[in-house]
């Protein structure tokens, strides 16, 4: 059990109620599950909680991935529901891939679907029982820095952690895991469901790890991601501007992907971590953990132009066979189609006729005093009286 402990705890920032996780792990295998909201594409940031996973299934516990459709919609206001339906489809696929790409037996994964259970009588009677229990204030604060805020914020962003919380009831499990940014839902979570008569669960953060451009990486912005289903060329072009400053190891991108993503792929696929960096007439520079890579770097041994280029082609083939999967799966296909049609081609602007530069200038009409709008200002010309005159002739509109 310490090492089956000791893989679950690889890599988290923070663990809160350990003890409880411990006690369940003593009964049976540990059954835990992560939620991700379906709204933006998955990118390459996705690897880093899904390696986690692949270590939770290899220590054995029993993993279930929330596809939260409803919170989606709750989150982003614009998507209807059929579509945040939709996109869970999509994820699910993405996610089942991805995993696969990085050697993860998959048996023991369970995918469930936020409005499968989320809609029936007694999760809706336990959601409003919560709302009795939770004030206004707390559920605004968990919410902070998961659920969008906007100026005359929706009511649906009060429910969201509410429903995140009960998720851990009737998902039937031990622990939760998400990044540190679900800190404040989490803690939320431990404080309310004993209040109607739930146990509290134990939470597993993983770190905010940077973008490869640095800082986070964005569904909504292009560039500051990676499509997982970006092609070679895609990828290549937009690491070259990926942000790894010389000697830098603190909110390096690149340097910390190599941490979270490719070294535990590595070890996946290989049984051990290895990151090798091929150099010009030099001996290749072999890596298996990341302290001796931050050690090098900092020296400038393992320099920017080494490691981007390797990093570069480790991603490219990690990206391949989850391509290899969309190419050969039409259902993937036409599910992309729906999640993200593609958006409708701007309306064409009705041509506004074009004056066309009449030799003649333009007629202008005089107000009934025979005063010309827009005329008094060319007027007013300040000469020897300092303007006494012009002013004197100046007609103001009323
Ligand atoms: N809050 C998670 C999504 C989530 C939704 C419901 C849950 O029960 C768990 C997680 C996110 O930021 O993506």
């Amino acid at each position: 059990m310490e090492k089956q402990l000791e893989l679950i705890r690889t890599n988290l920032q923070e663990v809160l109620n350990e003890e409880i996780m411990v006690e369940a792990m003593k009964k049976g295998p540990l059954i835990i599950y992560w939620g991700t909201a379906t709204t933006g594409r998955p990118h390459a940031g996705y690897f880093v909680p899904c390696l986690k996973i692949a270590q939770f299934l290899q220590a054995g516990c029993h993993v279930k991935i929330l596809l939260a459709d409803i919170h989606g919609f709750l989150d982003n206001l614009k998507a209807p529901i059929d579509l945040v339906k939709f996109r869970a489809e999509y994820y699910k696929f993405v996610i089942t891939s991805l995993l696969k790409a990085v050697n993860v037996p998959i048996e023991k994964l369970e995918f469930v679907l936020g409005s499968s259970y989320q809609l029936q009588p007694d999760y809706m009677m336990d959601l409003l029982r919560l709302t009795t229990a939770v004030t206004e204030h707390d559920a605004k604060k968990a919410g902070a820095e998961v659920v969008k805020q906007v100026d005359n914020a929706p009511l649906s962003g009060l429910i969201y952690p509410l429903m995140q919380a009960l998720d851990e009831q009737y998902l039937g499990v031990d622990a939760q895991f998400g990044g540190v940014d679900q800190r404040k839902i989490f803690a939320l979570a431990k404080d309310v469901l004993p209040r109607i008569g739930y146990k509290e669960r134990a939470h597993l953060m993983n770190p905010m790890v940077p973008g490869l451009q640095g800082g986070k990486m964005s569904a909504s912005d292009p560039d500051s991601k990676i499509d997982l289903l970006d092609t070679a060329d895609a990828v290549r072009k937009k690491l070259k501007k990926a942000f790894a400053p010389p000697q830098q190891v603190e909110g390096n991108g690149v340097l910390s992907f190599t941490e979270f993503v490719l070294l535990p792929a590595s070890s996946l696929k290989y049984g051990e971590q290895k990151f090798i960096v091929e150099r010009r007439d030099q001996e290749p520079l072999v890596y298996t953990n990341i302290e001796a890579m931050q050690k090098d770097y900092l020296a400038d041994v393992l320099t920017p132009q080494l490691l981007k280029p390797a990093v570069t082609e480790a991603l490219v083939a990690l990206l391949e066979p989850i391509q290899a999967d969309f190419q050969a799966s039409q259902e993937w296909k036409d599910i992309e189609i729906k999640a993200y049609p593609p958006p409708p081609p701007p309306p064409k602007k009705e041509k506004k006729k074009k004056d066309k530069g009449s030799f003649y200038p333009k007629k202008v009409e005089a107000k009934p005093d025979g005063h010309v709008e827009g005329e008094d200002k060319a007027k007013v010309d300040v000469g020897e009286d300092g303007g006494a005159k012009a002013i004197e002739n100046l007609k103001i509109d009323k």
